[in-house]
């Protein structure tokens, strides 16, 4: 993400900064004046600690009651609006044998005891779950080992709307942008329906795929059932946090039944550790970023950008003029990765898809007046020939600000593998000078595409 300064007085005129076009290595940013100022450093500092500070996953645990009337006695104060439990949930499926009974192919959270048999006809029914793994689906139960069912073989009676998840997860992962032309809301597809069994059921270390460049997260919803071990660890930044329900939601302990939920950043590794005894039964949705319906309530819960702490430090180097001369750029490295091989789709979306810190930084540079782009900016090439294998064998490109894994987006940009190669020197094609880029040519579609200040 760039800023370019605020279009000011004269002194403070923006003029952008070009790398020369004889430049054939990777262009680094020229040393200057107020790039090596001390306010300079405290913003790297401040930024490097706030964008690690910024929630990256969110969670909650929601209680079953048995009935309508339970359910009403468990929210005794009727000014309560929150929806704080729900009621049992059903799940039917198509079962592989045509002459099963449809009472045979339908179960009921909490799991009544007469449909244990159910139970295990479903994990029978169902199958063997894939991941992707250099470009292709593949069974390998080293690394993943869980049954899974397509949303066109089962419906159940969970809607993560009526509990106030989907609305929860888009105030903690996607609160709308003021400087955004409308405001942003939460759309959460069904994806999957898994079930991880003891005694070895897991998902090793993985990111999700995202659907679409739109898909900025995912939800799991765990339905209640004796499991042990399986806790769900998302990792971001250095920073993990875990999801252990084991034990929390199948009512056997204290507390009754309950529905667990974790929604995160698709870019987020995450993985599920081994389950050592029972059934982790979870159902997985894809979240968008979607158009919002308005703000008639006139109670849109904005971003305030000039309360955040990065706020001042940032106003405060824009109006140290010594050093700025004729304007210049300051760039910031995203924290998470976006849809960048697809440059149309990259500005079609953008800002509304923006996740965590880089939200709070395109706010705080937009509400100081600063014209943000976004570019992808090549890295440290050698990683890529150097170590090809990362993990579990996909290829890293590092790109900064948007290091990602091929294997992350399905289709990789042909245009950008074309200029990828050229600037590797893999062909006869001179080398792309500037990566770190404006061009004069390109200024009048950024306008319309990106010009949302
Ligand atoms: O079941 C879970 O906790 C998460 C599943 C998951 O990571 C996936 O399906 O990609
Ligand atoms: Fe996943």
């Amino acid at each position: 993400m760039v800023g370019n300064q605020p279009e000011g007085n004269a002194e403070q005129k923006p003029k952008l900064t070009r790398y020369s076009k004889e430049a054939p290595v990777m262009p680094t940013a020229p040393l200057s004046k107020i790039s090596e100022s001390p306010l300079f450093k405290e913003l790297r500092e401040s930024v490097a600690e706030e964008t690690t500070a910024v929630t990256f996953a969110c969670g909650e645990t929601i209680p079953i009651a048995s009935s309508l009337s339970e359910l009403e006695d468990m929210v005794p104060d009727s000014k309560e609006l929150r929806c704080t439990s729900c009621l049992p949930i059903d799940l039917r499926w198509d079962p592989s044998d045509k002459s099963v009974e449809a009472r045979r192919a339908k179960i009921t959270f909490p799991l009544e005891p007469h449909t244990q048999g159910n139970l295990e006809r479903l994990i029978q029914d169902m199958e063997p779950a894939t991941f992707g793994r250099g470009g292709q689906n593949v069974y390998d139960e080293s690394y993943r080992k869980a049954v899974k069912l397509d949303p066109s073989r089962f419906s159940s009676t969970f809607n993560p709307y009526e509990l106030g998840i989907v609305d929860a997860v888009a105030q903690a992962l996607l609160p709308s942008l003021r400087h955004s032309q409308q405001p942003r809301a939460v759309k959460a597809e069904l994806y999957k329906l898994n079930i991880y069994s003891g005694p070895s059921g897991k998902f090793k270390a993985h990111v999700d795929t995202p659907r679409s460049p739109a898909q900025f997260g995912s939800l799991v919803i765990c339905l209640p059932l004796q499991f042990e071990g399986g806790a769900l660890e998302v990792r971001h930044k250095g920073k993990a946090m875990t999801f252990d329900w084991s034990r929390a939601n199948d009512g056997s302990g204290d507390q009754p039944p309950s529905i667990c939920w974790a929604a995160f950043y698709s870019d987020c590794e995450h993985e599920i550790f081994e389950v050592t005894e029972g059934n982790r039964f979870t159902l997985t949705y894809n979240l968008y970023s979607v158009r919002g319906n308005g703000q008639l309530g006139g109670n849109f819960p904005w971003l305030d950008p000039t309360q955040l702490p990065l706020y001042n430090t940032i106003r405060d180097l824009l109006h140290d003029n010594d050093g700025w001369g004729n304007g210049g750029l300051i760039g910031y490295n995203c924290s998470h990765v976006y849809p960048h091989t697809n440059k149309s789709k990259l500005n079609f979306l953008l800002p509304d898809n923006l996740k965590g810190a880089d939200m709070f930084m395109y706010e705080i540079f937009a509400s100081l007046g600063l014209r943000v782009r976004f570019r992808p900016v090549m890295s440290d090439l050698g990683r890529v020939w150097g170590n090809p294998n990362h993990g579990d064998g996909s290829a890293v490109l590092p790109i900064v600000g948007l290091s990602s894994r091929w294997k992350t987006w399905d289709r990789i940009d042909e245009r950008f593998e074309e200029s990828f190669d050229e600037w590797a020197g893999r062909n006869e094609k001179p080398a792309p000078d500037r990566w770190w880029e404006t061009r004069e040519e390109e200024e009048e579609d950024e306008e319309t595409t990106e010009g949302r200040e």
